[in-house]
């Protein structure tokens, strides 16, 4: 469970009166998540999420919320933000800005299956197409982005990886990402960023991460997280070629994204594995933190590096 920021029962009654959802009743911390607090709210109307937004400044909201606004109106499966009676997309509960979105059916994944698989490969191609249509802003250059936390971790690390990291940092690095479709992607289209009611997707959840970068990025991002086994360190090739068929049904790549699909799935390995080393060695405290293990994505990032992992 991530939980880390406490809130009170009379402080989430108290926060609730801005929305028209009805009184508090009764609410729990949930036990999933890495980055931000997360509570089942249940009031006298109905079940909700709220959100205590930790990893992103209130600055970047506008965007995330307009962002999920747009595909939600535009019939995306994904959480809604409930508007506040003012109007806006959030508020403020502890000092920290506040979304309340309404409670998909079903569960976050852990192992995704095919048909799964295929259903987020189209899913996320309808996101792409729907989110050509906004402006592209909170651009995010990956690489750079690598290479900023690289050199904070890079005194944390083993000799062997300071080198693997380097030689990993120098080859995504080569990519020139001004030549890739680029708009608002959801940047960490894992399983358990996904509800499904069996095979049916009924949301897609967790857009705190949502940026403008390539669409080949968010792909890889996705790519990698359901076809790859961290536990078993197997890459099934079978579904990655069914994720990418079905997406590229609804959205075909360009020559120049299937060029770099390759190296582009090593930058996508190598940013998770990143962050979860950042995660390690500099944990956030607070009331009840989930981590992940960052051995998992260098794995991923070695198989990858070495075309033990690859897509036909
Ligand atoms: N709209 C929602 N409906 C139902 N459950 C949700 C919703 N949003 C989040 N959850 C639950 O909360 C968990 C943590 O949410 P998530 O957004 O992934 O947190 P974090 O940002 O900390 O990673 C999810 O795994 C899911 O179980
Ligand atoms: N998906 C990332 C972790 C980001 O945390 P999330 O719970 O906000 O998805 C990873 O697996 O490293």
């Amino acid at each position: 469970m991530s939980v880390y920021t406490s809130v009170s029962f009379a402080e989430l009654a108290s926060y609730l009166e801005h929305y028209n959802v009805g009184a508090l009743s009764h609410y729990e911390g949930i036990s999933a998540g890495v980055e931000n607090t997360n509570y089942f709210v249940d009031t006298d109307q109905g079940r909700y999420v709220l959100t205590l937004v930790e990893s992103v400044s209130a600055e970047k909201l506008p965007f995330i919320l307009g962002l999920v606004d747009h595909l939600a109106v535009n019939n995306l499966p994904c959480a809604q933000p409930i508007h506040l009676n003012s109007g806006e997309l959030f508020g403020e509960l502890n000092d920290k800005p506040a979304v309340l979105m309404n409670c998909l059916s079903g569960a976050p994944l852990t192992k995704p299956n095919n048909q799964q698989a295929l259903v987020i490969g189209e899913a996320l191609a309808k996101f792409h197409q729907l989110s050509s249509r906004l402006p592209v802003e909170e651009y995010s250059h990956i690489p750079q982005w690598c290479n900023e936390l690289g050199a904070k971790l890079f005194e944390k690390l083993s000799k062997a990886d300071q080198d693997f990291l380097s030689d990993a940092l120098m080859a995504t690095g080569e990519i020139d990402w001004t030549t890739l479709p680029a708009g608002p992607v959801h940047a960490d289209l894992f399983p358990d960023n996904a509800m499904f009611d069996g095979n049916q997707l009924s949301g897609l959840i967790d857009f705190y991460h949502a940026c403008s970068t390539p669409y080949l990025y968010d792909l890889c991002v996705t790519l990698n997280a359901w076809c790859f086994d961290e536990q078993l360190n197997q890459f099934d090739q079978d579904k990655a070629q069914q994720l990418l068929a079905s997406y590229e049904d609804v959205r075909p790549l360009d020559p120049i994204e299937h060029a770099l699909l390759p190296i582009m799935m090593q930058t996508a390995a190598l940013r998770f594995w990143l962050s979860r080393l950042r995660d390690y060695h500099f944990p956030t405290a607070g009331e009840d933190v989930t981590q992940k293990a960052p051995e998992g994505k260098q794995r991923l990032l070695k198989g990858l590096i070495a075309g033990n992992f690859h897509i036909n």
